[in-house]
């Protein structure tokens, strides 16, 4: 069973440009879970530009399902993680300047960080995953951090799936079973959408939750314009 966390940044970001409170983020992460997500992500960012650090406390009484908070573990997140304590944080090495995520750890050069944060989670009760690259010596290397979980950054085989190239799926498959062997629990994400979901998860073992944003909004958008077009023009008439 792989479950189904909805990233809720983009609703942030479209709320953050009018400068009110509609969208309403809460309202949204209860409405995403009514319809069947199994669990909701945020990433805040250092800028705020999207998610803030007070939707990530605000939106805790409201996620009864799977609470992620992902983003770089700079000293003012590892507070409000603490603060927080959703059910997983999840590792990212984002740089400030980034549009995006865009890369995984080097679990090998950062293992002592990555060790010692790790840890301080662990012993809060908040379950640790950590963004990676699909290759094997970074898998061994997260083993090695004592993380309960990796992330399989995915933009790759998204990217190149998208030209029809069904191979690209073959580092996550070999990472993925390096992780089951080592008792790594397995999570993917990034710019998995409606076109590449199903051809990845017929392929992972053991493949435990993946995270959507960006692609389900825009999804969301084409599939909910129709009717809300027709709903306009009803009350137009
Ligand atoms: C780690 C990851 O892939 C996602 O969390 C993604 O980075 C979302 O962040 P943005 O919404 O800022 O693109
Ligand atoms: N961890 C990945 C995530 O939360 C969403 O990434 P995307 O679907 O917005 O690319």
């Amino acid at each position: 069973m792989t479950k189904l966390s909805v990233n809720i940044n983009k609703i942030a970001t479209l709320r953050n440009s009018r400068g009110g409170d509609v969208p309403n983020v809460v309202q949204f992460a209860k409405d995403v879970q009514r319809f069947g997500a199994e669990g909701v992500t945020i990433h805040p960012r250092p800028d705020e530009r999207h998610i803030r650090y007070q939707d990530a406390r605000d939106l805790k009484p409201g996620v009864y399902t799977e609470y992620n908070i992902e983003g770089n573990p700079i000293p003012s997140f590892i507070d409000l993680v603490l603060e927080v304590k959703p059910t997983q944080v999840t590792l990212v090495p984002d740089a400030e300047d980034a549009i995006t995520s865009n890369a995984g750890w080097d679990t090998i050069k950062h293992k002592d960080f990555l060790v010692d944060v790790i840890a301080e989670f662990q012993s809060n009760g908040i379950r640790t995953s950590i963004f990676v690259d699909p290759v094997l010596n970074q898998i061994e290397g997260a083993k090695a951090t004592g993380t309960d979980r990796i992330e399989l950054y995915t933009e790759g085989y998204a990217h190149q799936y998208s030209f029809g190239d069904k191979d690209a799926i073959k580092p996550y498959v070999e990472s993925a079973k390096l992780a089951n062997d080592f008792g790594l629990g397995v999570n993917a994400g990034h710019d998995l959408s409606l076109e590449n979901i199903k051809y990845f998860k017929s392929c992972i073992p053991g493949l435990l939750e993946v995270s959507i944003g960006h692609a389900l909004i825009a999804e969301s958008l084409y599939m909910g314009v129709e009717n809300v077009i027709q709903m306009y023009l009803h009350k137009l008439k």
